[in-house]
């Protein structure tokens, strides 16, 4: 493992340093694994007349006139026409004067960018400029285009990225010979190099079934060994049967349907079993799986033992902690002593909750992975609960089961996984389905809109602003960045402002300090902030059953399944919802996905239909799942590949289950640093 720091490459100063950082990068091997997130193909350039809008498109131009330049010295514009017959190319550039001189009359050059229509005429802005010699060296190559942020430009990432490749290869190979030819796969320089920069599409598809395979067979690998660590542990916690529960249950303002009785009946059964209980919960948005959790915590209370509810983000923590109080007070259970322990916990609070987790005297406990640092000692830890599985790693799963005797462990999904890569993805836990709704549901009323619906979206807000409800509007970007086209929620917070007049706008986003977090999701929850203009950071878990409206920019940027969880913060309570899904271009392909989110609410139909629909040689779309456990790999396109590493995990562990062979020496090694290296991730 390369964890040198990035400045001792050439060019990378502490400035460029810190930008990496911005994206999560701080070493050699973390940028070597830092994959394009798509690629931009150099094609033969077209006549006029065949360019797609809205699309890429290279052309050539032989400059008939001379551009014309408007504007001033620190503000101004380059235009220039191209003519053939019967279309007529508007190409504009902003503050580049000195282009004036590079667009000789007479001269030929290859255009590329955008084609659109503004105003009734087609236009291109800020073509890049080739000279013909030079365009033909990079035709159909695929150049990476990578994850930035802002003052980080794609040449940075990929000219550093070009020196770790040289400076790394040639590393062995620790995926044994062996596999590698039975899974025709390629080997490991050859495939860091294509996933990078790739000669062409074929070459890109091998490595990266190369490296999603890899992802995959480590972390089944390690799911394997965790398994036979824990499989068939006493249940050190055994539980007798209390009444607090049903009481709990029958104060309910609600009753719980009846897959929620089910699965409690499945929880209790594990609870009071005598093996210790390792279960997942799955089902889709909204379909009350907190409520389980809540109850599963005061039975363990009710024993004498302590539970731990562990989230992704600050943001939820909060929200089930405020929710928690609530349920407990109105049981008058308030004796468990339930606690808040997040990165933005106060010394002094955190001290104290440090010593009453110690002492007994709490409970209960919710929070992020502050929960798992190693201060934290627990007396009598007995159940852990995870939320949203896929944001942890293997190893975190486990590090909170490591403090002291095993607890019971309960994991949460709302991801729809068809239950044979269930199976192999949660190889360690049993499985419980929530597979019915709450009733009193209305069906969520979406449409797929483009952008020109706006004005309309902005007025049906109001209206529902007026009746009392309140709306998100999610934005792909947090502020606006070079090169990428897509809204942002710094400026659209701004737009909005000014286009609701009357109305609480604010925005949110992971960039934002915790404190501030925290106060806008409160103002938002208690019905101040009618507006919210957010990232992705509201997409799991999130509550807010007034919220009605759910409106998403630039929709083709997010995978389904991510839309799908976006568009379960709403329908939560009772009053009728709407998504408004805007679509930022004209791609047909983009239409037909979004169709699917149109028809659909339900999670699992939408994740099987989108998964015919992409096939399984679509390489470059986006991600279907907002996971972070894996780089490249995507659990619903690379379906195919993750039944295959399982069944190579399994003929490797059934021939040598530690290891010991010679060819599998740096295999083991791998896989040690693959465990550390989440733990670290994690700061233990
Ligand atoms: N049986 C029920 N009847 C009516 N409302 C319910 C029922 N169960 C839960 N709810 C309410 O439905 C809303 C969603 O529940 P919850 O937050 O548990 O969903 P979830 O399954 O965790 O969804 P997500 O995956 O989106 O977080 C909450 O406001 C909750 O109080």
């Amino acid at each position: 493992m390369n964890t040198e720091p990035l400045t001792t490459l050439k060019g990378i100063g502490e400035k460029t340093e810190k930008l990496f950082a911005k994206v999560g990068i701080y070493n050699l091997q973390q940028l070597l694994h830092y994959y394009p997130r798509d690629y931009d193909c150099y094609a033969e350039p077209v006549p006029l007349r065949e360019c797609r809008q809205e699309e890429k498109n290279a052309v050539y131009g032989r400059i008939v006139h001379s551009p014309s330049v408007k504007g001033n010295q620190r503000k101004s514009i380059v235009v220039l026409e191209l003519y053939e017959e019967p279309v007529r190319l508007q190409l504009t550039w902003f503050n580049m004067p000195f282009l004036r001189s590079t667009l000789k009359k007479g001269s030929v050059f290859i255009f590329r960018g955008k084609i659109q229509e503004k105003s009734g005429r087609l236009v291109m802005e800020q073509p890049e400029i080739f000279t013909p010699a030079a365009y033909h060296e990079l035709l159909a190559s695929l150049q990476p285009v990578y994850g930035l942020t802002a003052g980080l430009t794609n040449k940075m990432v990929s000219k550093a990225v070009a020196q770790v490749l040289e400076r790394c290869a040639p590393a062995q190979d620790y995926l044994p010979e062996k596999i590698r030819a039975r899974y025709e796969l390629c080997e490991i320089n050859y495939a860091l190099h294509e996933a990078h920069f790739p000669k062409d599409q074929e070459h890109l598809k091998t490595a990266r079934r190369r490296i999603v395979f890899e992802e995959f067979f480590l972390f089944i690998l390690s799911l394997r060994q965790l398994k036979e660590q824990t499989e068939g542990i006493t249940n050190a916690f055994p539980i007798r049967a209390v009444w607090k529960t049903e009481e709990v249950i029958e104060n309910m303002p609600y009753r719980l349907t009846n897959a929620q009785m089910r699965v409690w009946g499945e929880l209790e059964r594990d609870l009071k079993g005598h093996t210790r209980m390792a279960r997942l919960v799955q089902g889709d948005v909204g379909s009350g799986k907190t409520i389980l959790a809540f109850l599963a915590m005061i039975m363990t209370a009710e024993n004498g033992y302590q539970s731990a509810l562990m989230v992704p983000t600050e943001v939820l923590a909060r929200q089930h902690y405020e929710s928690l109080c609530t349920l407990l007070k109105e049981n008058n259970l308030t004796e468990y002593n339930p606690r808040l322990l997040t990165g933005s916990t106060k010394a002094k609070e955190r001290r104290e909750i440090y010593a009453s987790l110690e002492d007994g005297s709490c409970k209960m406990v919710i929070g992020t992975h502050a929960l798992i640092q190693e201060k934290v000692q627990y007396k009598n830890l007995a159940l852990v609960i995870t939320d949203e599985q896929h944001r942890f790693g293997v190893r975190q799963r486990t590090a909170l089961a490591e403090k002291g005797e095993p607890p019971n462990v309960l994991v949460m999904s709302a991801t729809p996984i068809p239950r044979t890569l269930a199976i192999i993805l949660y190889g360690d836990l049993s499985i419980s389905v929530i597979d019915e709704l709450p009733a009193k549901r209305l069906p969520i009323k979406n449409c797929v809109v483009d952008t020109s619906y706006r004005p309309k979206a902005y007025r049906f807000i109001t209206r529902q602003v007026e009746l009392g409800r309140q709306a998100y509007v999610i934005c792909p970007m947090v502020e606006e960045s070079e090169g990428l086209e897509a809204e942002n929620v710094t400026d659209y917070t701004q737009l909005l402002k000014k286009e609701l007049p009357g109305i609480t706008v604010e925005m949110l986003h992971g960039q934002m300090k915790a404190a501030q977090k925290n106060e806008i999701m409160e103002r938002f929850a208690s019905g101040e902030i009618q507006v919210l203009v957010s990232t992705t950071v509201v997409e799991v878990g999130v509550n807010v059953p007034n919220a009605t409206v759910m409106m998403v920019e630039n929709a083709e940027r997010f995978g389904l399944a991510q839309l799908h969880q976006l568009r379960g913060r709403v329908g939560r309570g009772e009053h009728q919802s709407y998504c408004i899904f805007i679509r930022g271009n004209k791609d047909q392909e983009t239409a037909k996905r979004l169709e699917i989110l149109n028809h659909s609410n339900d999670g699992f139909y939408i994740a099987s239909e989108d998964l015919k629909l992409r096939g399984s040689g679509d390489l470059l779309g986006t991600r279907q799942s907002g996971d972070m456990e894996f780089q490249m790999a995507d659990i619903f396109r690379d379906a195919d590949i993750l039944q295959k590493a399982s069944e190579a995990a399994s003929e490797l562990l059934a021939d040598d289950p530690y290891f010991e062979k010679p060819e599998h020496e740096l295999l083991k090694k791998v896989m040690k640093s693959y465990l550390d290296l989440e733990n670290h991730d994690i700061g233990l």
